[in-house]
């Protein structure tokens, strides 16, 4: 492999603007996650003080073993959702090592709305446990929740990917034999009561942990029963009756210390990846990256600068250097495992199509992990590109993207526009995880071409019915479609609505990576081939 030479100029005026913006946007990113992590109604900390219960984060540190990673997923989910009222989408998931082993956390947080679950809860908790059933990861669920969210009941309760798929998603994960323990803190009501019930193994906290399908409101409503929590659903009830739970702890704690003797039970997974090398740092700081992406998104930048500052020993095995050049593909190590990566530097030609669809057999054929760096506005379009035949190119590439039996991991780094999005693994595609940085934006084409876009139909169809062109109308959409789109394509936006599995520091995306990588080793491969490749 060869050493990639940087042409950076760490002094020039470009790399020090780009530097501070890109320095500031992190320093939102942190500020934003701090808050979604810590600010609470002090009503809502003393109801829990009160309750003799520990904040999620106090448990998780307490399970977690001491001085390992915790790769936090979808931190910023509904942050601009309902009001901000929801932060984090009120549950806390990622991938930690408990007795040393890796395993998915569902956590939910009880400091919000008594850990109710809000539409886009229940999409972080069915996106970590679809990452758990994708990489094998057993899952360990802190319970603590007070369900569904029932003001927006329509919205999480009945359609395919909303909360039952939460206990689907459970079931599937116990036939294939990845193994769920569910501590029950709080209180797992209606369906959150099946997630203790559907864990293999679960432990409940007598006086605060409770178990039922209904509460005693509910049931007094439905039956005209009167009982209390403990007789419906506490400890004892169901680790001395009912068999619903597995192991009484006596506190928070000792829950916790029990939990950590059933992890230490379970068998380490196969690995089906290995590290193929010793990992080495990357020759180039990573924190330079600050000073290279742009701070207009429609300004280019050479994305080996990018992977050199994020593969090991910033070496790069480049395939293809002189062809399709607006596509950097090629071999490199990430924390010792072999990856292929697939970089957009400008739009996606026939050449550069061709070169992706042919690199990911290349990676296919090696069982090699793909990586995929977006900085994409899409593919080339007009009429000699369609008679060149780009369409039937990009379907190639995406046949040969969408039927890759190896693990696929995506970072958006900068723009993911149109279909490139697509053929560059978007969220659509299954990648094991997917990763956004501050600076990016996501939309099926930009604000300024989707305003001028509308404002010539409405022009058209104006002609077409008669009417005088009426410019301050034609202004006017195209404002405000403007307008809207810059909302919509915003990164933060697209990591609220979990359009991602969060957003990154770019600086940390090399250990976030190696985490993700490390996590999709344990599932195996498996070879089902392509469809048909329109030639
Ligand atoms: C999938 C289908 C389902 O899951 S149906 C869900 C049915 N759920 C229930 O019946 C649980 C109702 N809630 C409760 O029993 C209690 O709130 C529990 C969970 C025990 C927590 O009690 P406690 O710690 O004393 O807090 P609290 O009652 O003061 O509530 C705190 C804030 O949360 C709210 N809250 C509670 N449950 C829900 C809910 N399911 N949907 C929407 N909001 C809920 C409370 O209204 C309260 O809000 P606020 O702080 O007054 O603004």
């Amino acid at each position: 492999m060869s050493f990639i030479r940087s042409a950076i100029d760490g002094q020039s005026e470009e790399f020090r603007r780009r530097y501070a913006r890109n320095r500031a946007l992190v320093a939102e990113l942190r500020e934003r996650q701090r808050a979604a992590r810590h600010d609470r109604p002090e009503a809502d900390i003393r109801r829990l003080e009160r309750q003799g219960k520990m904040l999620p984060r106090e448990r998780l540190e307490r399970l977690l073993d001491p001085g390992t990673p915790f790769l936090e997923l979808s931190t910023l989910a509904a942050g601009l959702a309902y009001d901000g009222e929801a932060p984090g989408a009120s549950s806390i998931t990622g991938i930690g090592v408990i007795s040393g082993r890796e395993v998915m956390i569902h956590a939910d947080d009880s400091s919000i709305k008594g850990g109710a679950w809000y539409p886009l809860t229940i999409k972080k908790i069915v996106r970590a446990l679809d990452i758990a059933i994708e990489n094998r990861l057993p899952v360990v669920h802190l319970c603590d929740s007070a369900g569904g969210f029932l003001p927006r009941q329509s919205e999480l309760f009945p359609d395919k990917h909303m909360a039952g798929r939460i206990f689907r998603n459970q079931a599937i994960l116990s036939r294939m034999g990845v193994k769920q323990l569910a501590i029950v803190f709080g209180h797992c009501t209606a369906g959150g009561a099946y997630v203790p019930a559907l864990s293999d193994y679960n432990v409940i906290v007598r006086g605060t942990g409770a178990v039922f399908l209904a509460g005693p409101p509910l049931v007094k409503a439905a039956t005209g029963e009167v009982v209390g929590v403990e007789d419906l659903g506490g400890c004892d009830l169901h680790t001395r009756t009912s068999g619903t739970c597995d192991y009484p702890a006596a506190t928070e704690t000792e829950a916790i210390a029990i939990g950590r003797e059933i992890v230490a039970q379970w068998d380490r997974p196969r690995k089906w990846i290995a590290p193929v090398d010793a990992p080495e740092a990357p020759a180039y700081d990573p924190d330079e990256l600050y000073g290279i992406l742009p701070d207009d998104i429609k300004k280019g930048f050479d994305m080996r600068e990018v992977i050199a500052r994020m593969v090991d020993g910033s070496r790069f095995h480049e395939y293809q250097p002189a062809y399709g050049t607006t596509l950097v593909a090629g071999f490199a190590n990430l924390w010792g495992y072999r990856v292929g990566i697939l970089a957009n530097n400008g739009v996606l030609f026939n050449d550069s199509t061709l070169k992706a669809a042919h690199f990911m057999e290349l990676c296919n054929q090696n069982d090699t992990p793909l990586l995929f760096l977006q900085n994409i506005t899409g593919y080339m379009v007009g009429r000699d590109y369609e008679a060149a035949g780009i369409t039937k190119d990009g379907a190639k590439m995406i046949m040969a993207q969408s039927c890759s039996h190896v693990p696929k991991l995506t970072v958006m780094c900068n723009a993911s526009f149109g279909a490139g999005n697509y053929g560059m693994c978007g969220r659509a595609y299954d990648a094991r995880f997917l990763f956004s940085w501050p600076g990016h934006q996501i939309g099926v084409m930009g604000g300024d071409q989707a305003g001028r876009t509308l404002a010539d139909v409405k022009a058209r169809q104006m002609a077409r019915n008669g009417a005088a062109p009426d410019p301050a109308l034609l202004d006017a959409v195209r404002a405000a479609t403007q307008r809207d789109y810059e909302a919509q394509t915003s990164s933060w936006h697209s990591t609220s609505e979990i359009w991602d599995d969060g957003m990154l520091d770019p600086v940390d995306t090399r250990n976030a990576l190696g985490i993700a990588l490390a996590a999709a080793a344990q599932a195996p491969m498996d070879r089902q081939g392509y469809g048909v490749f329109r030639f």
